[in-house]
């Protein structure tokens, strides 16, 4: 074992939705899986010989229907956290395009919500220093996204 406690490290890629009012898409887990009614964003793991952009174009066609392209898929932030029997590190994209109707294809609900309001939804604690974050992140990418 390592002085880490030997635990793997699970990468599991995340996206930002963003729509015209600046409201997020969170999803809520469906029963059965682990971390079930938990709100989080859309994503999943990556595959061995995956990218994470291409893991989540795959998924969120998968999970929502919709197709991102790789330009659409904005670097933001991270996150990295020791679960009991994991360590997550969720690379976490900003999307504002995407195509087809969004339809939540796994029964799963979907919120549209203010950055500032995250707080008031269950997340995976991974999730709970983004609630944080998040909020001055999109800020200061709305400002940078203002010249395109
Ligand atoms: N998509 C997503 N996963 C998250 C977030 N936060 C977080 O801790 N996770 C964790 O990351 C892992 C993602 O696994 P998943 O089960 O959703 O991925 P998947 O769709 O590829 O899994 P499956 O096909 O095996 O069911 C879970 O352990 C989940 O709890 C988040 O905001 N979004």
């Amino acid at each position: 074992m390592g002085h880490d406690g030997g635990k793997r490290v699970m990468l599991v890629a995340a996206c930002v939705l963003i729509d015209a009012q600046d409201r997020l898409l969170i999803t809520q887990r469906p029963e059965g899986k682990p971390l079930a009614g938990l709100w989080e964003f859309p994503g999943g793991k990556v595959e061995r010989h995956e990218t994470p952009e291409a893991a989540l174009i795959r998924e969120l066609k998968e999970e929502l229907g919709i197709a991102v392209s790789e330009p659409g898929l904005i670097p933001l932030t991270f996150a990295s956290h020791a679960y009991p029997s994991f360590h997550l590190l969720m690379p976490v994209y900003a999307c504002r395009r995407w195509q087809g109707d969004m339809t939540a294809h796994e029964g799963q609900a979907l919120a549209w919500v203010g950055a500032e309001a995250l707080s008031a939804y269950a997340m995976p604690p991974a999730d709970e220093p983004l609630k944080e974050t998040l909020p001055g992140l999109l800020r200061l990418l709305g400002e940078s996204d203002a010249g395109d």
